[in-house]
């Protein structure tokens, strides 16, 4: 069952175009990672998705209905995004950050109820977030706070879960600590996820399905044992790279040798 559907979506900044005829659907359950070169327009792409950037042309239907006749608080009830960069008054409290989550679903007139408490307190159980929250968000370190980031995701009960490049900043431990859990959700919750890796051997390790952008366009969709091929790295990448499967679970493991 597909939640999201996208046809022939052209974006752009002003009269620039970057991304062209870009067409997928997005099963339920499934984990799309958007892989290519900086500036192949994959930011831009989940920026539209959540309607922070305008579509030029095509369609994108959540469900039945075209996100061109929903309301920003209707799209965030079904998609929320992890940003890159996120920025929140220091002096605040880690439940209270979580609690914004919750906004989407809530009328102006209606104050924090109980069922806000208990979709805050599954958010914070899932980004295991137990420990800290009660403390203050500037007392947090960067993959702490990426972890309260991902709550606040949570918070929006979202049927669609989009990540863009969530990894950046956070040393190795972490990055690996949030893709484990972003997995964690989609296996016991079967949430959706589409998110930006710019790390090919995470994509290859978390992903259903990898999307390749090459200059604003599709140039690959599949699994990534079809993905990652030596021509493909050669051709979107330039790169010369050796390509191994895990012994385990089969992915495949990315060595890049050099730039041709
Ligand atoms: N706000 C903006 N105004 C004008 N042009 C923009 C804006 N944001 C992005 N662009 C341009 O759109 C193109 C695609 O950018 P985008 O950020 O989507 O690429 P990306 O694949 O996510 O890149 P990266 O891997 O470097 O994050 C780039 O040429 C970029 O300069």
């Amino acid at each position: 069952m597909e939640v999201v559907k996208i046809s022939n979506l052209q974006l752009g900044y002003e009269k620039k175009t970057v991304v062209r005829n870009f067409t997928t659907n997005i099963e339920k359950g499934e984990i799309v990672s958007i892989i290519g070169p900086n500036g192949s327009g994959k930011s831009t792409i989940l920026k539209s998705l959540v309607k922070l950037l305008k579509i030029q042309e095509g369609m994108v239907h959540i469900g039945k209905n075209s996100i061109t006749n929903m309301s920003n608080k209707e799209v965030s009830q079904n998609l929320s995004i992890l940003l890159q960069h996120n920025t929140s008054p220091s002096d605040i409290s880690v439940r209270d950050l979580i609690y914004y989550g919750r906004l989407p679903h809530k009328k102006w007139y209606q104050s924090k109820d109980i069922d806000d408490e208990q979709i805050i307190d599954w958010a914070i159980e899932n980004a295991n977030l137990k420990e800290l929250q009660y403390k203050k968000i500037n007392c947090l370190s960067g993959g702490e706070r990426q972890r309260v980031w991902l709550a606040v995701a949570l918070a929006q009960e979202p049927k669609v879960l989009l990540l863009d490049e969530p990894t950046t900043y956070l040393d190795i431990s972490y990055q690996l600590e949030l893709l484990e859990l972003v997995k964690k959700l989609n296996q016991n919750l079967n949430m959706t996820v589409i998110m930006v890796l710019h790390d090919l051997n995470q994509a290859a390790k978390y992903s259903d399905r990898i999307i390749v952008l090459k200059k604003g366009q599709i140039v690959g969709n599949g699994s990534p044992r079809e993905i990652f091929t030596k021509e493909l790295l050669r051709e979107v990448y330039n790169v010369e790279a050796k390509i191994y499967y895990d012994d385990l679970d089969h992915y495949p493991v990315i060595i890049p040798k050099k730039v041709i």
